[in-house]
């Protein structure tokens, strides 16, 4: 596939961390609608690759391409609203903010200036099962109330992909498999491409292209 027709592609990014290389001339497409699951050892890059995709940071090299628009040449200002209307990201952390609630959370990518539709966001914490915990604060929900949040949140402004950092690293074998069975069910009704992070090897059969990221480079499993 042309980089240009993917939602997301990364074509030949290279990262450098001091004199470490993290990310070798790595090219990536992301169709539309597609389901990917990155692997890879501790430490090989994936949560880096991840905030390059993501436009959290800039490649030393190379370009990231979202919806066939070169990221690099946008100003600041319409890379972060590119990020924002195209690209949800459930953070390894889940970064919510502690002083608002679960609602609140997952509202924070419309009330940052997405189109308004809190009727889907309140849909999201009830498909999520999170819906009974929407007033709640951060500080008072288990790890894996936090990931649905998360969840929800990546998904409230419909986006074109989201980028999943271990999205299910919290849970139990049970959630994890309910939790990754609604990340899907969303994917399918919303045509949300879906790049996930995962050391599970249970879930590798869910996604159909696994790739692994080695040595700053990735392979490519199809697993269809
Ligand atoms: N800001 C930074 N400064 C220096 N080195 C960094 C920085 N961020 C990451 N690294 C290094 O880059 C490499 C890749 O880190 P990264 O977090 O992307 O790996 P990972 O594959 O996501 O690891 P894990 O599976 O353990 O989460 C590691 O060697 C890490 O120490």
């Amino acid at each position: 596939m042309n980089a240009a027709d993917s939602v997301l592609a990364a074509d030949a990014v290279s990262v450098r961390r001091g004199d470490q290389s993290i990310l070798d001339e790595l090219s990536l497409s992301i169709p539309a609608g597609s389901r990917t699951l990155v692997r890879g050892p501790s430490g090989s890059g994936k949560t880096t690759l991840f905030s390059i995709l993501g436009l959290l940071d800039t490649p030393d090299e190379g370009h990231v391409l979202v919806d066939g628009t070169d990221a690099s040449s946008l100003s600041e200002r319409r890379r972060a609203r590119l990020r924002r209307d195209a690209i949800g990201f459930v953070f390894q952390d889940f970064q919510l903010v502690p002083d608002l609630t679960a609602r609140e959370n997952a509202l924070l990518p419309q009330t940052h200036g997405g189109e308004r539709d809190p009727d889907w966001v309140d849909e999201l914490l009830e498909t999520l099962a999170v819906a009974d915990r929407a007033d709640r604060y951060p500080a008072t929900l288990s790890g894996g109330e936090k990931q649905r949040v998360a969840i929800a949140r990546a998904l409230a402004n419909r986006p074109d992909v989201v980028l999943a950092d271990e999205p299910t690293g919290q849970l139990d074998p049970e959630t994890t498999e309910r939790v990754t069975g609604l990340l899907l069910d969303v994917h399918d009704s919303a045509d949300t491409a879906l790049v996930t992070i995962s050391h599970d090897p249970s879930l590798a059969s869910l996604f159909e292209r696994t790739v692994t990221l080695r040595n700053g480079q990735l392979s490519e499993t199809s697993s269809a």
